[in-house]
């Protein structure tokens, strides 16, 4: 039950251009007279076309999802990936039945996930080739099952008290009393995620202008792996909660990296961070927490660098331009779900650094923003 009242006294901070100008523009949009002959001037009516599309996806943009969740799950990416398939053939793969299958693959095919090549014969469409590609994505798909548990009811979880537990924050469990099983399933989602946030980071900073670098919030070191490859004379390690370092080694076994990087439990709240590095890195780390903890830690770290020493924050942004919806839509949410931390623009991240005593900050431009951001402090 809404209780806004109709009418608002204006809050001195808007111009009073500005509000006379929005209140003017969308009573235009929302006129079924205007949206009537606006799809028939040349001219403007492919934007009035374009606008109407994106309305209906953002209406039935849960439903695509779901699509792209059930292809997943039965293996339909990847059963188009080894060639074209007819919808029996999806149906003998997946278990579904063949009017499912051919429902599920023209859905693909709808949002470009999958292409008919010839009647009744898929492929992967491109967007499909792009994901099917992507393990990282591909594991966020899955884990995103999760997410939509919490958001079932949007409205209650709003409602709700932020220390009651939701699917996403029994996940993120993050203690040091967390069970290894635990820290493993986040563990192994982030680091099978890792790939695509490394490849913004490593071609954003020049890591290798640094000789030790100290991955905190490293997880299993899937970042601290990539580093080290791509920079040989760096010195790397990790620091994370003691029951995620137990379970680092088993990947960096499987990664042919242990040895190659040292690691270092303890919880960066409370414990000293491990000082003598000249490189500091917290890659997808501080949105996972409110404002004072982000300062206690930027400060921690600080402390910790050696003098003339990079802090460096990688994660997606907020109100990153053409990405906005990713910030505080997406990660507004799921952040929220989790019960701890939001998204942050470039510029909120500079204002914590200087409020934790660094004297300059810069953003390093990422290729794929919706992945990630690079902001660095110095000083
Ligand atoms: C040559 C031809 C045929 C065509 C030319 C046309 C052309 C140029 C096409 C472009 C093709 C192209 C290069 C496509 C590239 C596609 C890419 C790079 C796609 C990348 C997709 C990435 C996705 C979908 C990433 C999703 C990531 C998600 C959902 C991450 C979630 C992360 C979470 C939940 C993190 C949690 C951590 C916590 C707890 C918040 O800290
Ligand atoms: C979202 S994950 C990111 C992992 C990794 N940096 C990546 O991007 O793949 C956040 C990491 O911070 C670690 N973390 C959370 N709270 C911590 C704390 N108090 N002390 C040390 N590590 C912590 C978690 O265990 C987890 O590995």
């Amino acid at each position: 039950m809404s209780t806004i009242p109709d009418q608002l006294d204006p809050p001195s901070a808007v111009a009073p251009w500005r509000r006379r100008w929005t209140a003017w523009r969308n009573g235009v949009l929302a006129s079924p007279r205007f949206q009537f002959w606006a799809a028939r001037l040349p001219g403007i009516a492919m934007v009035s076309r374009h606008r109407a599309a994106q309305a209906f996806d953002l209406v039935a943009g849960f439903c695509y999802s779901q699509v792209l969740m059930a292809a997943v799950q039965v293996g339909l990416l990847d059963l188009l990936r080894r060639g074209p398939c007819s919808a029996d053939d999806v149906a003998l793969a997946s278990g579904l039945s063949p009017q499912a299958a051919l429902r599920l693959v023209r859905a693909a095919a709808a949002l470009d996930l999958a292409e008919e090549v010839a009647p009744g014969w898929w492929m992967l469409g491109q967007q499909g080739a792009a994901l099917q590609a992507n393990p990282g994505a591909i594991a966020m798909v899955r884990h995103h099952a999760l997410l939509y548990a919490d958001l079932a009811d949007p409205v209650a979880l709003l409602l709700r008290d932020r220390a009651a537990p939701t699917a996403l924050s029994s996940f993120w469990h993050y203690a040091q009393d967390a069970s290894e099983h635990e820290a493993a399933s986040y563990s192994a989602l982030m680091a099978a995620s890792q790939a695509m946030v490394a490849q913004q980071a490593l071609a954003a900073y020049p890591f290798a202008r640094h000789r030790r670098l100290l991955d905190l919030g490293g997880g299993h070191g899937a970042f601290a792996s990539a580093v080290a490859k791509a920079c040989p004379a760096l010195e790397v390690a990790v620091f994370d909660l003691p029951p995620v370092v137990a379970g680092a080694g088993a990947w960096l076994d499987a990664a042919a990296m242990r040895g190659r990087i040292a690691l270092h439990g303890g919880d960066f709240f409370r414990d000293p961070i491990p000082p003598g590095h000249d490189c500091i890195t917290l890659v997808r780390v501080l949105h996972d927490h409110d404002d004072d903890a982000c300062l206690a830690l930027l400060r921690a770290a600080r402390q910790a660098l050696v003098s003339g020493g990079r802090l460096v924050v990688a994660e997606p942004m907020a109100k990153t331009p053409g990405a906005a919806a990713m910030g505080d839509a997406y990660f507004g949410f799921y952040l929220w779900a989790m019960n701890a931390g939001r998204p942050r623009s470039a510029a909120e991240y500079g204002a914590l650094l200087k409020k934790a005593g660094f004297a300059g900050w810069r953003r390093h431009r990422t290729a794929y923003p919706v992945v990630a951001s690079v902001v660095v402090a110095f000083g």
